[in-house]
């Protein structure tokens, strides 16, 4: 419960002349329980303000909602009109629940974000602290905290300060978390306190939601004009497209943050160079300070290392920190459904899962897989329905590119002709086999393996299920693909 008043306080609106307690908070009619505060928010399906009478009915204390909205004559719900409530409810939700880790770091980029913020956790975990990290997988923890709600890459704008407030209940200071361009653009994260900000890479993806590059760009950099705090830390992939990198960094400037570059061309930690190993790779590092270290990771991929890079880069508190993580690196454990290894075949095939769903990250796994491989590479992929349409051809042109057979699938065809999609991005592909039905595509492919093949099923990852119309169908890819290796 709290004051409706010290919520506006809290908010810069004007109070009310008759204070009330706000039971809860709400963006959904249909969650409003008695006493409750609704932000009725427009949205891309539907309009929260067509709720408004049913949250008065519903006992909703007040209302926030834009200005101009009519609201109906009523003495048991106050209207707060602002100017623009989705913003304002999120600043609402980090007073309501009010208990935040100390240390927040949040991590923005096309890819990566999931595997960074893992990294951060696992980092912080090996250093005996209570840490979360909340994202693509759901929130992590070495606590007993278990969170079941929906799983977005950010959590909404109440939930994720609700999520926030119960992990400090269970003495978790260190949080690391995903800053995905629709909550930036949708203000979940706005009220956070961050003490550190990353940007993983730039690349296309969601161009559906916000239609060109420099909108998606203009999404995610408001992780650092309007969210990190000036003078915070400011972690980014040298190595990243250029002229995202020009814009991001003047961001970081305009703000006096503290821009640490990490990469091949990195300033704050610099990749000197890496040697493929059977089950990892070798790298030798070098920081601001000049000193280098040598040190082997346990885990496969180029792209493994920028994202570990990133995260020494966000949690180091100056350069002399980064000595601390080294020794800690060679027992990083790969991140779920990440470059995961599935099975090895009795010919001593090898199939991996990824959650490579863009033309940049497909192109960077099967690179990252070459080396490893001594036969033929093989991918397995699809593009998702009622995402960027966009991709579908240059995701396949990519595989095409880099892999030696490709095998066009489905991946969540949501409300989309599965058919239709895998002609889109056929299209980038020509010559690649194209097979209905992921399990079918998994079977048939595994089949065929030779010794020394590598197959890589790319695209959901960690995901559970295959969303066909709105119905999600219980899928695996990792027990798929045990499956079929099994009955060999
Ligand atoms: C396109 C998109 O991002 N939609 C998000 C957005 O919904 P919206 O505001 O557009 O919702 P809407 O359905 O139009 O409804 C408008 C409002 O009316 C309310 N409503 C609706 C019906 C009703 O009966 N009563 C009611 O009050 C809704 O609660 C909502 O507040 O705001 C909601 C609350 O924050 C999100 O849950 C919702 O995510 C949907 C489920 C979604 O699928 N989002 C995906 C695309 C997404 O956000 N993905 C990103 C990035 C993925 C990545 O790159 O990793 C993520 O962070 O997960
Ligand atoms: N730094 C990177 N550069 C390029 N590709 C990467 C990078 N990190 C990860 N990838 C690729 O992107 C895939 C998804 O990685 P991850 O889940 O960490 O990204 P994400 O940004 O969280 O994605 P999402 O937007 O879906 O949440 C990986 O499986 C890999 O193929
Ligand atoms: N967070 C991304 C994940 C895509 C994963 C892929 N399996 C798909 O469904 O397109 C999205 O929602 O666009
Ligand atoms: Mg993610």
């Amino acid at each position: 419960m709290m004051s409706l008043n010290k919520l506006l306080h809290h908010v810069h609106l004007s109070c009310v002349p008759k204070d009330i307690q706000i039971t809860g908070i709400t963006l959904d009619s249909r969650k409003i329980q008695k006493g409750y505060l609704f932000a009725a928010l427009p949205g891309t399906k539907s309009n929260g303000c067509d709720y408004i009478d049913m949250a008065i009915e519903k006992g909703a204390s007040a209302i926030l909602l834009p200005i101009n909205v009519p609201f109906p004559q009523t003495d048991h719900c106050i209207a707060i009109p602002c100017d623009n409530p989705r913003y304002i409810v999120s600043l609402m939700a980090a007073c309501f629940f009010s208990k935040h880790p100390q240390h927040q770091i949040a991590i923005t980029g096309t890819n990566g974000k999931t595997s960074t913020a893992d990294f951060i956790r696992q980092i912080w975990q090996l250093q005996h602290y209570k840490a979360a990290s909340i994202g693509t997988l759901g929130v992590i923890s070495n606590t007993n905290y278990h969170y079941t709600g929906p799983v977005l890459t950010t959590p909404d704008n109440i939930m994720l300060h609700e999520i926030l407030t119960s992990l400090t209940e269970h003495n978790v200071q260190h949080l690391a978390l995903e800053a995905s361009s629709h909550g930036l653009d949708q203000y979940r994260l706005d009220g956070l306190t961050i003490e550190a900000a990353g940007f993983t890479n730039l690349t296309r993806d969601h161009l559906d939601y916000h239609h060109d590059f420099q909108h998606y760009l203009q999404a995610k950099l408001r992780l650092f004009k309007d969210i990190l705090p000036i003078g915070g830390i400011a972690g980014v992939n040298a190595d990243m497209d250029q002229d995202a990198l020009t814009q991001i960094k003047q961001a970081i400037l305009e703000r006096k943050q503290n821009l640490r570059l990490v990469g091949e061309q990195g300033q704050f930690l610099q990749l000197l160079s890496v040697t493929p190993l059977p089950e990892g790779q070798q790298l030798v590092l070098k920081t601001a300070l000049n000193d280098r270290f040598s040190v082997t990771i346990p885990l496969l991929g180029r792209y493994q290392i920028d994202n570990i890079l990133l995260a020494m880069a966000l949690i180091a508190k100056d350069e002399h920190d980064i000595a601390n993580f080294i020794p800690l690196l060679p027992h990083l454990k790969g991140v779920r459904g990440r470059m995961e290894q599935a099975a090895i075949l009795p010919n001593s095939a090898a199939v991996y899962v990824d959650y490579a769903h863009t033309p940049d990250a497909l192109a960077h796994l099967l690179q990252s897989l070459r080396p490893h491989t001594h036969n033929n590479l093989h991918v397995i992929f699809g593009a998702g329905g009622d995402r960027d349409a966009g991709k579908r051809p240059l995701m396949a042109q990519e595989a095409a590119k880099y892999a030696d057979y490709v095998i066009i699938t489905d991946d969540n065809p949501r409300t989309e002709d599965p058919d239709l999609i895998r002609q889109e991005v056929k299209m980038g592909a020509p010559t690649a086999l194209e097979i209905a039905g992921r399990e079918q595509a998994i079977a048939q492919t595994i089949k065929k393996l030779q010794s020394g093949d590598i197959l890589v099923v790319a695209g959901k990852g960690h995901e559970q299920g295959q969303i066909i119309g709105s119905v999600v169908h219980p899928f695996d890819d990792v027990t798929i693909i045990q499956k079929y290796v099994g009955s060999l």
